[in-house]
């Protein structure tokens, strides 16, 4: 289970954030869409547990996250949360696979060879494992951030507004990438963005 509750934010007291009940269950997914500045990111970096709340709760299998010390939200991150930033944050020194190990580690696992193939394979970017990111053209950069998502099977993937850079035709191939990932693995996937083309593609919505 997944849900949020009464989430209110402030930065430095001058803007306030209520935001409105989220809950899904493994499988589902929602889009978020709203204009720029309304707080979007805000309310995917309460969830991710990269911003504290004032008030109200992110539940996540059972765990009430920002009851966590930063040490145990940075490790519950890092084995059950997905994030796919606008821009992929990869280490650029490291080669595409080795990126992907170094995920699985900094969650605490070891590195697990079959998981990053078969990750890789399914987003059809097996044979670049070998390649330095910025060698990947910007289609086989968002799916490598897909894959950096994904390797450790996370329960729960946001994606913050992974598609505002591209055109139309990739924009609704990474969106449904995304779909296919999260139903594939039972994963619960929030995509948040401003581009309304993605809007039919999603049965749960919310606007805020
Ligand atoms: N670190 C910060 N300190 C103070 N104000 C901030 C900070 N980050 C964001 N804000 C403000 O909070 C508001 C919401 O920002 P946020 O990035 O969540 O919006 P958004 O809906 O994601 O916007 P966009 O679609 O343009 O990216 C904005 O007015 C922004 O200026």
């Amino acid at each position: 289970m997944f849900k949020t509750q009464s989430l209110f934010f402030t930065y430095n007291n001058s803007v306030d954030f209520s935001f409105p009940d989220i809950e899904l269950d493994a499988g589902e997914n929602l889009l978020i869409l709203g204009e720029s500045g309304i707080g979007k990111t805000t309310l995917l970096h309460l969830i991710a547990g990269l911003l504290r709340p004032v008030s109200g709760s992110v539940e996540l299998l059972g765990t009430s996250i920002h009851q966590l010390s930063s040490t145990q939200l940075d490790s519950f991150r890092g084995q059950h949360i997905g994030l796919v930033f606008q821009r992929p944050h990869f280490i650029h020194s490291l080669s595409l696979y080795e990126n992907l190990a170094l995920v699985q580690y900094l969650a605490g696992e070891n590195p697990n060879q079959n998981r990053i193939n078969n990750v890789l394979a399914s987003l059809g970017i097996r044979r670049k494992q070998g390649e330095k990111p910025h060698r990947l053209s910007q289609g086989e950069q968002q799916r490598a951030a897909i894959a950096l998502a994904m390797v450790n099977n996370p329960q729960l993937i946001l994606a913050d507004k992974p598609t505002s850079s591209l055109d139309d035709r990739n924009c609704m191939k990474v969106a449904i990438l995304l779909k296919e990932q999260a139903l594939e693995t039972g994963a619960r996937l929030i995509i948040i963005t401003h581009d309304q083309r993605l809007k039919n593609h999603f049965s749960h919505t919310m606007q805020l």
